[in-house]
């Protein structure tokens, strides 16, 4: 018996699943990769218009409740917060690096790009920090698959002088050597992690090999970061970063105002259980909104998280 492996078609999400399947495959299950096109890849709209909220991960899901695949492939970042009935994050497998990264010519970091330099994202996240740390630079809003983007600054057209993206998928993608700067940014909720999803009342053999590539640490880091971003009601067009420390077993948000003038930081312990991390992200959340974050920008449009 062979299983599907259902992901978006984009270039990342399909070296992400191969991932899965090559996973799978070294525990002795057969599986094929299933690409399932997603409103996020068709349309080119900025996400924070699109209603970002899982406009990556609606069809892939859709196909999952059918049957027409047997597992899906997220980013764990781009998974809506809320579960969806019938369906369980079966796995979060090891992290790549959750850390954003510069791409501009000639390796120039954040701080040596002049002032006026055109620097590239989608993300109000990324936009507010780059704000924060360069006022002198101009954020370009910026959407397209991870090539694309790269593209933008180093191709034959280049028109960006810089591109901020996440590091997990150049690293996936094998475009490491592309990297000028890894950012020390608070990232987005999940950033590097997959998240395998399956039916609740999936094949029994199939369930236990999912377990074998669960990795636990990652699984609580996910469950902490998300529940910030539950706990705070946002989708989120707006900034809200964070940072995990597993060995300190520290969390810490940020939520910043879209200019990137204002901040609030706020960290907390983590307990050893997913559960206790879902708990104490969501008391972080509350403290974050006691102490004005809900004033310096709107949490609760909808929109991109990268
Ligand atoms: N929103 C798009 C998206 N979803 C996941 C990744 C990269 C991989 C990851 O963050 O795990 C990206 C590209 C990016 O943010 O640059």
């Amino acid at each position: 018996m062979s299983f599907l492996v259902g992901t978006r078609s984009s270039d990342l999400a399909m070296t992400q699943a191969r991932q899965v399947r090559d996973a799978l495959a070294r525990h002795g299950l057969d599986a094929e990769l299933k690409p399932i096109t997603t409103r996020g890849d068709v349309d080119q709209t900025p996400l924070s218009r699109l209603g970002g909220i899982g406009v990556f991960a609606d069809a892939v899901r859709t196909a999952l409740l059918s049957g027409e695949i047997d597992l899906a492939v997220h980013s764990l970042k781009d998974l809506p917060t809320g579960s969806a009935a019938g369906l369980r994050i079966a796995c979060v497998p090891t992290r790549e690096d959750p850390h954003d990264a510069l791409v501009s010519r000639d390796g120039i970091g954040l701080d040596d790009l002049p002032d006026g330099a055109r620097v590239g994202t989608g993300s109000p996240r990324r936009a507010a920090q780059v704000r924060a740390r360069r006022p002198g630079l101009v954020v370009v809003d910026l959407r397209g698959n991870v090539p694309t983007r790269v593209a933008r600054v180093l191709g034959q057209d280049a028109d960006l002088d810089a591109v901020v993206l996440a590091n997990a998928g150049l690293r996936r993608l094998g475009l490491a050597d592309v990297v000028s700067e890894v950012l020390d940014f608070a990232w987005a909720p999940g950033q590097g992690c997959l998240a395998v999803e399956s039916k609740v009342d999936t094949d029994p053999g199939l369930a236990t090999v999912l377990a074998l590539l669960e990795d636990p640490e990652a699984r609580r880091a996910a469950a902490a970061e998300r529940s910030v971003l539950e706990g705070l009601g946002s989708g989120c067009a707006a900034p809200v970063g964070v940072t995990t420390d597993l060995s300190r077993g520290v969390l810490t948000a940020v939520v910043m105002s879209l200019d990137g003038t204002e901040r609030v930081v706020l960290e907390t312990q983590l307990p050893a259980s997913p559960e206790g991390c879902r708990k104490a992200g969501l008391g972080l959340a509350a403290d974050l909104l006691a102490a004005g974050a809900g004033a310096i920008c709107d949490l609760s449009s909808p929109g991109s998280r990268q």
